[in-house]
C-alpha cells in the first residue's frame, strides 16, 4: 500500500491558542481510519487544519507527496479531499437534487454514475430527491452531507462525527453505508461513538491534548479496555 496522507510534527493554532501540538499520522490508499479521542482533544481542529481552515504553525501535511500547507482551501478540495463537516454543510433552501448538483465539479458520465451509486447506497435520498433539505431528518441530512463529498472523484473523505445526535438505528444504517463507501474510497472518520468507529475502520489514531498518542489496528483496541478507558472513556 502506498502512503496517501502523511502528517508530521503538525502544530496549528487559533488566535492566541495553540490547539495541535504534535500530530503525526500516515494513511495509506484504501484504508479506513478512525481518529479517536475525548471531547476537546483536537479532532475537529485536525480536520480543519488539513483543509487549511485552521492555520498551521509548523510541521508538514502531504497528500501524495504534495504539501498542503498554505494551499487555499478550495484548491485542497480540488486536489481530492472531500470534507464532511460536523454541522452537515448542506443548503437548507435547496432540494436534495440541487444540493448534489451544486456540489458536483462536473456533470460527466463518471459523476452521474457516482450519483446513481449514491442513490442506491442511500435509498432515503432517492425517495426524497425533490424535497428541500430543511425538511429532512438528522440522519437524512447526514447522508446528504456525505453524498455531497462522495459525488466527486476524491482521493480521501474526511468525515467529522457523522453519528452525532442520531438515533441508534440510524447510526447503524450509516455505519453500514460508510463501511460500503470505504471499500472504494480512503476514509478518515472522526468519531466519539466507539461502536461506530469499530464498525467502519480498520486502523485508528488517538489524539489527546493536541497530540497523537496511540495508533494501531482497531481490532487490537477493541480488546484493550485499559487503553479505551485511558483515552476514550469507553466502559
Ligand atoms: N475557535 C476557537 N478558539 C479557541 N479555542 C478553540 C476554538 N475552537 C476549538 N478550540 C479549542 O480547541 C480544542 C480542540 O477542539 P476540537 O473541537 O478540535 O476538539 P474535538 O476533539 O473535535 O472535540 P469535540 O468532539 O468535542 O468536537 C478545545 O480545547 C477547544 O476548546
Amino acid at each position: 500500500m502506498s502512503s496517501l496522507l502523511k502528517v508530521d510534527n503538525l502544530e496549528s493554532y487559533i488566535g492566541l491558542f495553540t490547539i495541535l501540538h504534535d500530530v503525526n499520522l500516515e494513511i495509506n490508499k484504501g484504508e479506513a481510519v478512525a481518529l479517536l479521542g475525548r471531547n476537546g482533544a483536537g479532532k475537529t481542529t485536525f480536520l480543519k487544519t488539513l483543509m487549511n481552515l485552521v492555520d498551521t504553525r509548523s510541521g508538514s501535511i502531504e497528500l501524495n507527496g504534495k504539501s498542503l500547507v498554505g494551499v487555499p482551501t478550495h484548491k485542497i478540495a480540488k486536489m481530492g479531499i472531500g470534507y464532511v463537516p460536523e454541522d452537515y454543510g448542506v443548503f437548507d433552501a435547496l432540494t436534495i437534487e440541487e444540493n448534489l448538483k451544486v456540489a458536483m465539479w462536473k456533470e460527466d458520465k463518471e459523476t452521474l454514475e457516482r450519483l446513481d451509486y449514491i442513490l442506491e447506497l442511500f435509498p432515503d435520498l432517492k425517495i426524497a430527491y425533490k424535497r428541500m433539505a430543511k425538511t429532512l431528518s438528522g440522519g437524512q441530512r447526514q447522508m446528504l452531507s456525505i453524498s455531497r463529498a462522495l459525488v466527486n472523484k476524491n482521493q480521501i473523505l474526511l468525515i467529522d462525527e457523522p453519528s452525532k445526535g442520531l438515533a441508534p438505528v440510524v447510526i447503524e444504517k450509516l455505519a453500514h453505508a460508510l463501511k460500503e463507501i470505504s471499500q472504494n474510497t480512503t476514509v478518515l472518520l472522526v468519531e466519539q461513538n466507539f461502536a461506530m468507529a469499530c464498525a467502519v475502520a480498520d486502523k485508528f489514531f488517538i489524539i489527546s491534548e493536541g497530540k497523537t498518542v496511540e495508533s494501531g489496528n482497531i481490532k487490537d483496541l477493541m480488546q484493550d479496555k485499559e487503553l479505551q478507558n485511558k483515552h476514550l472513556g469507553v466502559v
